[in-house]
């Protein structure tokens, strides 16, 4: 398969990264289009693939264009790639909020996919949610799915509306954890700890707490129960949280960014 990739930064690269690791495509089948000449020169440098600065007739050669520029950027790509694209070509949009309708209409192009992943697919730990227009036959399908499944995990999406759910929740959501983990270890150095001592601490319960949400026979309030002696140390912390209103914030900036990705959708 030929791949070409409008985009090359965090999550262009970390798609380009995980096909190659997997030997999903070769480097010389690998097209890198990258506007920014630091990023280019770095990849040229690490000899990610075939880098160049912009969309020219090249493109036409590959079997899948993935678009992973900022969605402000998309304007000023699809003129290039519609003068360029031909009619067998899939296109993957892993851009938020961009619906499949104004890809396909700016492109005057139907085969198209849309995606929603996030940033652990750098280690191939991600998880994308991810949606199709209906002219995309299976085949082509089954091959973008086999790509994605490359970067992590995914999840197959009837209705396209719910990708703007996707991102607002997991999309965006590791940052989420690291305001959480941040705030964490800043309590840490606050009681004392220097800050390696209070990372290791939060992150390693980070991750001992996500083995037991995925292993444990138990719900989510079980497993807090579980830790929160009664008169003890972890309820006086959850009536602190509950008097900020804490669990309501959280839901309310999640609902935020999915307000903002629906926003991006309208342009
Ligand atoms: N970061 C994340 O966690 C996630 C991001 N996404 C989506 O992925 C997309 C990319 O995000 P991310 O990788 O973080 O962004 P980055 O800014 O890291 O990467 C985008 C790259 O595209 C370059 N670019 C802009 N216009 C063009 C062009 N016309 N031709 C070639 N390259 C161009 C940019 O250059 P320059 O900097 O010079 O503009 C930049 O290097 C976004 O649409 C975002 O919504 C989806 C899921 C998660
Ligand atoms: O913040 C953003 O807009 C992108 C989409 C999901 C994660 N980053």
């Amino acid at each position: 398969m030929k791949i070409a990739i409008v985009g090359c930064g965090n999550m262009g690269m970390a798609f380009a990264k995980s096909f190659l690791q997997y030997d999903l495509v070769k480097k010389e089948n690998l097209l890198l289009i990258e506007k920014s000449t630091e990023r280019s020169q770095a990849l040229k440098a690490e000899k990610a693939g075939v880098v160049v600065d912009t969309i020219g007739p090249r493109v036409a050669e590959y079997d899948l264009v993935i678009l992973s520029v900022k969605p402000q950027d998309f304007g000023s790509v699809c003129d290039a790639l519609a003068a360029v694209i031909k009619p067998n070509q899939v296109v993957l949009s892993i851009m938020a909020g961009i619906p499949m309708s104004q890809i396909q209409q700016r492109l005057n192009h139907p085969l198209v996919i849309r995606a929603m992943p996030n940033t652990p697919a750098m280690l191939g730990m991600g998880i994308t949610g991810f949606t199709a227009a209906k002219e995309v036959d299976l085949t082509n399908l089954r091959r973008v799915e086999n790509l994605i499944n490359a970067t992590g995990r995914s999840i197959f999406l009837e209705d396209e509306a719910m990708l703007d759910a996707v991102t607002a929740l997991s999309g965006s959501g590791p940052a989420y954890f690291y305001y959480v983990v941040k705030a964490m270890v800043e309590a840490g150095r606050q009681m004392g700890f220097d800050e390696g001592v209070a990372t290791l601490l939060v992150k390693q319960t980070m991750l001992g707490s996500f083995h037991l949400i995925n292993n444990a026979d138990k719900s989510l309030d079980d497993l807090i129960k579980a830790v929160a002696s009664k008169g003890g140390t972890t309820e006086a912390a959850l009536r602190q949280f509950e008097a900020g209103s804490l669990a309501d914030t959280l839901v309310a900036g999640i609902r935020a960014a999915q307000v903002r990705a629906q926003e991006l959708s309208n342009g």
